[in-house]
């Protein structure tokens, strides 16, 4: 099934004819039923939920219904239904014997004392920041309470859109509804969800279609994007990367780019520096240059398949960059290689991987400003850059011209020194073996990070890039079955 990151579809902006179809019923059945399933799965005993006046409250109104036909006792409290289908499942509610009462943060702090669980159905997508008094004190009182808590699409107070935690509830569990939210992936917000769980829906999916900002590729998908070789291939179909990096004292990014590349199947890496770049592989070529005016003369026009550049690069790094980009070959642009004025010069076969801090450089902004709304962040930087760009974070946000999609995976232990140069050059490799663009960045991520996360398993934090490269051939193949 492919996954989708959501904006705020309000449930009472969905398509209407199909809305009064009854679908909507059945969508929150179905999303109240999942709430009520996700339940069981902490201790025993009373729940609370707490309903706020939206569809998100109709949820927990279906969710506590599930609940008590199952036997389970409720209580609930719930707010003045301003959404119709709300006041039709309170009338539900009512019909098998549970009375809601009024929403209070008095009355919560009365009941969450003997409850096993909160359900928090407070607000929803429908929420637009700056919380109101009201719901400023309701929050406070779930969080003083103390108790084990379940929210539902997302924890009341976190804006769908945005990193952001800010007032909010601390969630031990989320059932998200018909797809993921940003909130829930990116920044303070997400560590406010807990465990998250997706439920899809039975919706239209144009619903699914209108609200989409982003996807949120599977291994199964992804894999199948990896080349696959004909037996009789040799090392001219792999692809020949050519990594341009270093500088006296900064020889080991160029390194972890080609080892990187190499690892990630290209089939000749050659590093151009102008310092001693240590031989990781002895697989690798590295052509030492006096400087890289005659690095290129000696070049001629000799063209690789494709390009890292920046890697330790130095202070000529935009000299350097730029008449690789003139090359017109599949290049990968890092570090030092993302300067302001390479902006323009970019075309349609670059990928470029700016960190948040070279993101920030490269658009003239603050870095908070583009951490906030990531997804944004990457859309802004494609229009900025062309080609295709990596906004990269935990998670990393693809942007291309086709869209947006937000990766997977990888390991906190990834944020250590080298690791991006290590994605460069899976990225190159993947060009190199015949990928677009957009293909290398989406795959390449992936594999970055399901290499650091199979690293991670065996070094925890103390993994480095050069153990990430080392699985990247494992990683691969974990893909590639995934695609069956
Ligand atoms: N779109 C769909 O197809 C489905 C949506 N569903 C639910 O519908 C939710 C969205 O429902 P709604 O659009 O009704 O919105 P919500 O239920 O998320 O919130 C709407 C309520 O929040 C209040 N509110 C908004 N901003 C506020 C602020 N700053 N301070 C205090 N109160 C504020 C509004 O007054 C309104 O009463 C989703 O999160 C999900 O739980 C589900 O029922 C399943 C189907």
């Amino acid at each position: 099934m492919r996954e989708a990151v959501l904006g705020p579809q309000e449930a009472g902006a969905v398509d209407a004819r199909l809305a009064s179809a009854g679908l909507l019923d059945l969508a929150m059945e179905e999303a109240g039923a999942a709430v009520a399933a996700a339940c069981h799965a902490f201790p025993p005993g009373p729940v609370l939920l707490l309903a706020g006046s939206g569809a998100n409250g109709g949820d927990a109104l279906v969710a506590a219904r599930h609940l008590h036909l199952r036997g389970r006792e409720v209580t609930v409290l719930a707010a003045p239904a301003r959404h119709e289908l709300t006041r039709l499942n309170r009338r539900r509610l009512r019909a098998v014997g549970v009375t809601p009462q009024p929403l209070s943060p008095q009355g919560m702090r009365r009941h969450a004392a003997g409850a096993a669980l909160l359900v928090d159905g407070l607000l929803g997508t429908g929420f637009r920041p700056p919380l109101r008094p009201p719901l400023v004190a309701l929050i406070e009182a779930i969080q003083a309470a103390g108790r084990p808590v379940l929210s539902i699409d997302l924890p009341s107070g976190l804006d769908a859109l945005s990193a952001e935690g800010g007032l909010s509830v601390q969630a031990d569990a989320t059932v998200t509804l018909m797809g993921w939210k940003p909130a829930l992936l990116f920044g303070e917000a997400a560590a406010r969800a807990g465990q998250v769980t997706l439920t899809p829906l039975t919706v239209p999916a144009t619903w699914v279609q209108q609200a989409a900002l982003a996807d949120r590729p599977t291994d199964a998908e992804l894999g199948t994007l990896l080349p696959v070789r004909r037996p009789d291939a040799h090392k001219g179909v792999a692809g020949h990367v050519w990594v341009l990096g270093g500088h006296p004292g900064t020889t080991g990014a160029p390194a972890l780019a080609a080892a990187g590349a190499l690892r990630a199947g290209a089939g000749l890496v050659t590093v151009h520096s102008l310092a001693d770049v240590p031989l990781v592989m002895p697989e690798l070529m590295v052509r030492r240059h006096p400087d890289w005016t005659a690095a290129f003369a000696s070049l001629g026009t000799r063209r690789p398949d494709a390009v890292a550049v920046g890697m330790g690069l130095g202070p000529q790094a935009a000299e350097v960059a730029r008449e690789v980009l003139a090359w017109q070959v599949p290049t990968v642009l890092d570090a030092d290689a993302l300067q302001p004025e390479l902006a323009s010069l970019g075309h349609d076969a670059c990928i470029w991987t700016p960190h948040p801090g070279e993101a920030a450089r490269l658009l003239g902004v603050s870095t908070p400003d583009l951490t906030r709304f990531p997804l944004d962040a990457a859309r802004s930087l494609q229009q900025r850059l062309g080609g295709v760009v990596i906004f990269k974070g935990g998670p990393s946000v693809i942007a291309h011209p086709g869209g947006l999609s937000v990766a997977r995976g990888g390991h906190p232990g990834m944020a250590s020194a080298g690791m991006g140069d290590t994605l460069s050059g899976v990225l190159a490799a993947l060009l190199g073996q015949g990928l677009l663009p957009w293909a290398a960045a989406v795959a390449g991520v992936r594999l970055h990070a399901r290499a650091g996360e199979r690293a991670a398993a065996t070094h925890g934090y103390g993994l480095s890039a050069s153990d990430v490269a080392h699985e990247l051939g494992a990683a691969w193949m974990e893909l590639r079955a995934a695609a069956g």
